[in-house]
């Protein structure tokens, strides 16, 4: 199957082809997923962006129409369910027979795009799988992506946290497969709660959660990974009602192999494990001693 950035660029192919010199910004939800907005992913090198906060005010008011017909440009809306999950404008009138073309091809990418989304998912969770964690550090560290900046001051660096539930053998042998499941879904969804629609949140393994996300420093990144191992501390589970999680981080140097950022990652996590659970810990602080005494014990995961 093709890559997302496959399908982006056949999407880019066929505007140029069937709009030469006619003015066009494609906007996109990122992920296909409700929660995000529309990124630009595209705009023709005439064209300056239309105002995309009035084309969504009208798609959402408009809801049966796939084409808005605006008085000097067309809008062609892609959507799941009542989302509006993509725009292209058009910016001056074309015949509409090619604009119903264009509006029909789109369509078959956005579909496309869709399978993809969904082979991309865990179907416990509905988390991205490991399948796919390969690919978006790539697509990060390489800039490839359709990564969705955000507005903010300051440089933000991207990092890694690997999550482990605590003990959650025991949550098995106590109350059985079933209830184990609904924690992992439980956790599932805080880890989503607490991160931003523009960060990656997968299941990595099966108890164990990773995240692909910007901050600014080690002390923020810090912070909020503790604040996000303290949401899952005081959360009462169905039954089980309390359990920890440990967490381990790496920041995403862009000469690092996949491989080698989730060993620091997980050496991070060892460490946490093996200093009482329930805690965050840094990759670089482990400091040379810290790494050669995990590497001998890894089997210990
Ligand atoms: N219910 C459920 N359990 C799973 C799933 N995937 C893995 N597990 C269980 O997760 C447990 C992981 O146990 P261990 O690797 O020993 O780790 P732990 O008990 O969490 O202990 P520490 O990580 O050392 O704190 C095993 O019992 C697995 O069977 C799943 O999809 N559903």
């Amino acid at each position: 199957m093709r890559s997302e950035n496959d399908l982006y660029k056949r999407i880019e192919h066929i505007l140029c082809e069937l709009l030469p010199d006619v003015p066009t910004a494609m906007y996109l939800a990122p992920s296909l997923s409700e929660k995000e907005s529309l990124k630009l992913l595209s705009l023709s090198s005439a064209a300056n962006p239309p105002d995309i906060n009035y084309l969504m005010a009208r798609a959402e008011t408009l809801k049966s129409q796939q084409i808005l017909h605006g008085d000097n440009h067309y809008c062609i809306v892609l959507r799941k369910n009542k989302a509006v999950m993509g725009l292209l404008w058009i910016g001056e009138k074309i015949p509409m027979s090619r604009c119903y073309l264009v509006g029909h091809l789109i369509n078959v990418f956005y579909n496309q795009l869709n399978t993809l989304a969904l082979s991309r998912i865990d179907p416990l969770t509905q988390l991205l799988n490991r399948q796919t964690f390969d690919d978006k550090v790539i697509e990060i560290t390489t800039g490839e992506g359709f990564i969705a900046e955000r507005e903010q001051q300051g440089v933000r660096h991207w990092y890694l946290a690997l999550f482990d539930i605590d003990h959650f053998k025991v949550v098995n042998d106590n109350y059985g497969h079933v209830i184990g499941d609904e924690v992992l879904l439980l956790v599932a969804q805080q880890l989503k709660d607490n991160f931003r629609a523009e960060d990656f949140v997968f299941r990595y393994g099966g108890e164990e959660f990773a995240v692909l996300f910007q901050s600014h420093d080690s002390n923020e990144t810090l912070r909020l990974l503790d604040r996000v191992r303290a949401v899952v501390a005081n959360y009462v589970f169905p039954q089980v009602n309390h359990l920890t999680i440990s967490i381990g981080f790496t920041l995403l140097d862009d000469i690092c192999q996949v491989s080698e950022l989730v060993h620091e990652a997980d050496l991070a996590l060892y460490h946490a494990k093996k200093h009482g659970r329930n805690r965050v810990v840094d990759f670089d602080e482990l400091g040379i001693a810290g790494q050669a005494k995990a590497e001998t014990d890894i089997e210990l995961f």
